[in-house]
């Protein structure tokens, strides 16, 4: 039998970043003079990595911005979260238990997040989390993200798995859209950062805590 890869989302799903990528947004912006942007504007501007999320929060300000002034901001950006990580940011209450019980079950676990790859790996590090994955994918892994499946299939490729057995876990319509649109079984989290209601995303199932998500749970929806 070929083993099922389980596929997580990085922001929102797995971590709660919020707090800190909140912060380190608005010392990027804060260079620019622009309002500092709140938690709830922050559902609306994650989702694609960090330069989207800068020409976001410029958008959202009505600030005009040009695609010269975004590698120092980036910078700027990067620098700030780098050096406060992993700052406030911490798994989701039962993460770790069920990322236990799958890989005690012989799956095979992997992260496909759309934030970059040098920020997401370290990230990972630093809460102790890298040694459930056996791949970890940024938004700028491949020539190609969410959500476009490729993105997620490239992921459980490079785990070691099979295209044919994967489940994406994420939080946002990026993830369930890539999932959606490759035909590929979906669970949807509530606790992250989507900006429409779960229940609109198209998911093949929902959890509200990682207690729900099951061996058994995993056997129904990839089968
Ligand atoms: O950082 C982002 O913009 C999105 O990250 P995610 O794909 O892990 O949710
Ligand atoms: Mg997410």
């Amino acid at each position: 039998m070929t083993t099922t890869t389980i596929v997580f989302d990085l922001d929102g799903t797995l971590i709660d970043t919020a707090p800190d990528l909140v912060e380190s947004l608005n010392h990027t912006i804060a260079a620019r003079d622009l309002a500092p942007v709140s938690y709830e504007d922050l559902t609306h501007l994650v989702g694609q990595g960090a330069r989207v999320m800068i020409q976001r929060a410029f958008a959202l300000r009505g600030a005009p911005i040009t695609d010269d002034e975004i590698p120092a901001l980036l910078d700027r950006f990067i620098a700030h979260y780098e050096a406060g990580m992993p700052g406030k940011s911490r798994p989701y209450p039962g993460l770790i238990e069920a990322l236990e019980r799958l890989k005690a079950a012989g799956y095979i676990l992997a992260v496909c997040t759309n934030k970059m790859e040098r920020l997401a790996l370290p990230l990972l590090e630093r809460l102790h989390l890298t040694g459930y994955f056996t791949a970890i994918a940024g938004g700028d892994t491949f020539a190609f993200r969410k959500p476009d499946p490729a993105h997620i299939l490239a992921t459980a490729e490079r785990a070691g798995g099979n295209a044919g057995k994967v489940l994406m876990i994420g939080d946002s319509i990026n993830d369930i859209l890539a999932a959606r649109n490759g035909n590929i079984p979906s669970i949807a989290v509530p606790f992250g950062y989507s900006d429409v209601a779960v229940e609109e995303l198209g998911a093949s199932h929902i959890i509200g805590h990682f207690d729900e998500l099951t061996v058994e749970l995993v056997e129904h929806l990839v089968g």
